[in-house]
């Protein structure tokens, strides 16, 4: 999919919601446990159940491969599910890759061809040719981590290199590689205050912000600072969403979940 598409699907649903499918199975109802494959009965059930409040889902890839050969197959069940359901969403494969390049261009194989994926989050830690292989796929898009949601972002993303903070320097120094218009960006929505800056180095680029929810981000925020008047943003909320309620209605309640946040994304739309 396209920045151009997605953003046609954020107004035409009035939503840029992102659902995080971080599906655990000591999270998860107890009852579907029985399922013969409970990680797909969940997602499947989310899905069905959110997929009008938002336009992307995001599986985190940690959660899966805890599973091992499980695990992969039901995110393979997932991506498919997605791709022949409800083609229209926007999918990314939180996978945070990045190695030396021939290593690079099977990681972007994996996600872009094998399953499918819009887009895959990359790590910016080992550089422009552990990146530009990502870059290389057309309609495809590379989610960099510029600056991240936890704490620990503090250890090296804002150290100053120069007369720039790190985090700054990588976003500057990404957009000379190689098909760089292919790139997005992940800023913490726990950070929603250097957006302005961040806006100002780029002012067009979709940007991944999680953090909303469990760990405390403000939408407003995130809006006051990082929307652009083509929005220019996927808001991602994973366990307060997906994780609403352990009771067999628990899809209805993430339903009643994602409209919260859709219905506040609606009014953010409407002041453009
Ligand atoms: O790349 C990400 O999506 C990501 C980057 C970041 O800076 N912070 C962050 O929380 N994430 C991911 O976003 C999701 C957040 O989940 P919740 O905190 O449950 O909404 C998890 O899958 C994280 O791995």
């Amino acid at each position: 999919m396209t920045s151009q598409e997605l953003t046609e699907q954020i107004f035409k649903k009035k939503s840029f919601l992102c659902v995080g499918l971080d599906t655990d199975l000591e999270r998860i109802p107890t009852y579907l446990l029985s399922e013969k494959d409970p990680v797909f009965s969940f997602n499947k059930a989310i899905i069905d159940a959110t997929h009008e409040y938002c336009v992307a889902y995001k599986p985190n890839i940690a959660f899966y491969e805890a599973l091992g050969v499980d695990g992969w197959k039901s995110l393979k069940k997932t991506i498919n599910y997605l791709h022949s359901e409800y083609p229209d969403l926007y999918t990314i494969a939180d996978a945070k890759r990045g190695d030396i390049g021939n290593t690079s261009r099977m990681y972007a194989k994996a996600f872009f061809e094998d399953l499918g994926f819009d887009s895959v989050t990359v790590a910016p830690y080992m550089g422009k040719d552990s990146v530009e292989p990502f870059l290389e796929f057309t309609n495809k898009h590379t989610i960099l981590l510029a600056l991240t949601s936890n704490e620990g972002a503090f250890d090296f993303q804002t150290l100053k290199t120069g007369d720039d903070d790190l985090y700054k320097k990588v976003i500057k120094t990404s957009k000379d590689w190689q098909n760089s218009e292919n790139l997005m960006y992940v800023v913490g929505a726990t950070k929603a205050e250097y957006l302005a800056d961040i806006r100002k180095i780029i002012p067009e680029n979709f940007l991944l912000v999680p953090g909303v929810g469990a760990q405390g981000g403000s939408l407003e925020e995130v809006c006051k600072y990082g929307i652009t008047k083509n929005v220019g943003l996927l808001v991602n909320s994973s366990r307060k969403i997906i994780y609403a309620s352990d009771s067999s209605n628990f899809a209805e309640i993430a339903a009643a979940k994602a409209e919260a946040i859709q219905n506040q994304m609606a009014q953010e739309l409407e002041k453009l």
